[in-house]
């Protein structure tokens, strides 16, 4: 088995993926200079964070929504720990849409402490682990090659924590945990599924950001599944040719359901995965949706 470890860095005690990573701009993360009006996307891996970085492009973009102005999600929405394009990130103009997987306790602490205004703010988006790790199985061994062993192999690693974003646990409970350092808004990607208009609707609020009703339109086409997937700015295929430099296998948006897990786990593993969530969430607020017929 490939161990997928060897592509990881561990910085105070969080796993990144070591190929796109700028070391030294992550020993100083904690002071890299947040704006009044700054927006942040962060999940962990896999939970749909392009979506979200597409529409939040969308939503902040007339020129995107107009199908103008020819750039990648990367361009529009960059990540702030893996800077494939080595932006200064100082030079963009506000407001600066970010994405990122970091821990509460690794991003930049102008994050912190930010009172609630309209126009900035965190917007957490969450899926259930379940299909989560699922999607992390393929892309680890389909898109980016950093896995070769057998969905079993993987299903451990992942329920140690060790892959990029380390333990699904601990990154929403301890964002959980700590909101109220924050201006942040929880999501789920099961919502968005569901419900896209007004997740979007749901978005604009949080943010103050007013949309007509033809725009409203425009982002939600945009953002479907579908439209995603055929679209090479957003689909992701050119960024992690450039960032990981491999013969691409699979696609980044790969089925973009819920539940797929049910056609990936088997009767054990998916009761060793139940007793371990109980065991760790116990007493967490949240919900999660398992599946597609579930409100
Ligand atoms: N528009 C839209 N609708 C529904 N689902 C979507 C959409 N865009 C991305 N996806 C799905 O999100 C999964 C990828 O998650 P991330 O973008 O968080 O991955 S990453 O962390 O940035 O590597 C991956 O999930 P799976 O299909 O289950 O593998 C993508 O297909």
């Amino acid at each position: 088995m490939e161990d997928i470890e060897k592509f990881l860095f561990k910085f105070k005690g969080y796993y990144f993926n070591r190929l796109p990573l700028d070391i030294g701009f992550i020993e100083n993360l904690d002071n890299f200079e947040i704006r009044e009006n700054d927006v942040f996307i962060i999940t962990y891996p896999k939970s749909g964070t392009i979506w979200f970085q597409q529409l939040l492009s969308l939503i902040y973009s007339e020129d995107h929504r107009k199908g103008a102005g020819k750039l990648e999600t990367m361009d529009r929405v960059p990540f702030l720990e893996y800077n494939f394009r080595k932006m200064d990130f100082e030079e963009r103009p506000s407001p600066r849409l970010f994405s990122t997987h970091l821990p509460y306790y690794l991003v930049p602490s102008g994050l912190k402490n930010k009172k609630a205004k309209v126009g900035n703010g965190i917007i957490y988006v969450y899926r259930n682990p379940k299909d989560v790790m699922c999607s992390y199985f393929h892309f680890a061994k389909n898109v980016v090659s950093q896995f070769t062993g057998t969905f079993e192999e993987f299903v451990k690693q992942f329920l140690e924590g060790r892959v990029m974003g380390s333990l699904w646990f601990d990154h929403i409970k301890g964002w959980y945990e700590h909101r109220s350092l924050f201006n942040i808004q929880f999501m789920t990607y099961e919502e968005m599924k569901k419900d896209l208009r007004g997740s979007v609707s749901k978005i604009c609020k949080f943010l103050g950001k007013g949309l007509s009703e033809e725009d409203m339109d425009a982002v939600v086409r945009q953002a479907t599944f579908e439209n995603m997937k055929d679209d090479p700015l957003a689909n992701y295929d050119n960024i992690i040719a450039i960032g990981y430099g491999l013969n691409v296998k699979g696609h980044f948006l790969r089925k973009g359901t819920i539940g797929d897990w049910k056609n990936h786990l088997t009767v054990e593993q998916n009761e060793r995965f139940d007793q371990i969530f109980q065991r760790e969430m116990k007493d967490f607020p949240l919900e999660f949706i398992w599946d597609v017929n579930e409100d």
